[in-house]
Formats: C-alpha cells, sequence, structure tokens
C-alpha cells in the first residue's frame, strides 16, 4: 500500500482512538462523581498499578512495555485532571 492508502487507515483509527479516549474519560468522570460522593481521593495509586501492569500482560507488540506503560500514565493523568476540574465545579456551583 502506499503513504496515502496507509495514512487513510491511520486516519480512520485516529477517529476510532479519539472516540474511545473520549468515552473512557466519561466513565472516569462517573467514577469521579461517585468518589466525590464518598468522599474517596481521585489518586487511587493501586488501581493505576493494576492498570498499567494488565495493560503490559496484554500487550501483543510492537510498541515495548515502557512505551505501552507512558500511554496508560497519559491517559490516566487525562481523566485524573478532568475528575479534578469536574470536582472544582462542583464545589463552586455548591
Ligand atoms: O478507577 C478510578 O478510580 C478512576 O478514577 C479512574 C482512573 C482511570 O483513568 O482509570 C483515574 C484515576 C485514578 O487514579 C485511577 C483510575
Amino acid at each position: 500500500m502506499d503513504i496515502d492508502g496507509i495514512r487513510k487507515r491511520i486516519d480512520l483509527l485516529d477517529d476510532v482512538l479519539l472516540r474511545i479516549f473520549n468515552e473512557r474519560a466519561r466513565l472516569a468522570l462517573e467514577i469521579g462523581h461517585l468518589k466525590k460522593g464518598l468522599n474517596l481521593p481521585v489518586f487511587d495509586p493501586s488501581r493505576e498499578k493494576r492498570i498499567f501492569a494488565r495493560m503490559k500482560d496484554e500487550n501483543p507488540g510492537p510498541l515495548d512495555s515502557d512505551a505501552i506503560v507512558r500511554l496508560f500514565e497519559r491517559v490516566v493523568d487525562e481523566s485524573r485532571r478532568l475528575e479534578r476540574i469536574m470536582s472544582h465545579a462542583d464545589e463552586e456551583e455548591n
């Protein structure tokens, strides 16, 4: 396949990633609301460790374990950020 053909396939995958990143973020926000109601902290390091360990175990490559962990750290970091923004916005409303 030529470069344009491969780029079209990458664009399609990027569309899927975009949808999935946002769907994941929405679920993290739901957890954020529940945690707020239960007075639990946003940051759950043991849960994050389990996510990274599971993704390393399931990783088929060619990305190596370090790359997978870096990517998921980024994703989870953004969920945490969103949960905190939502939590502060709730506080300002009340
Ligand atoms: O599972 C949670 O407790 C979440 O808040 C979601 C999430 C995630 O993005 O997966 C985000 C922050 C936590 O530190 C752990 C995991």
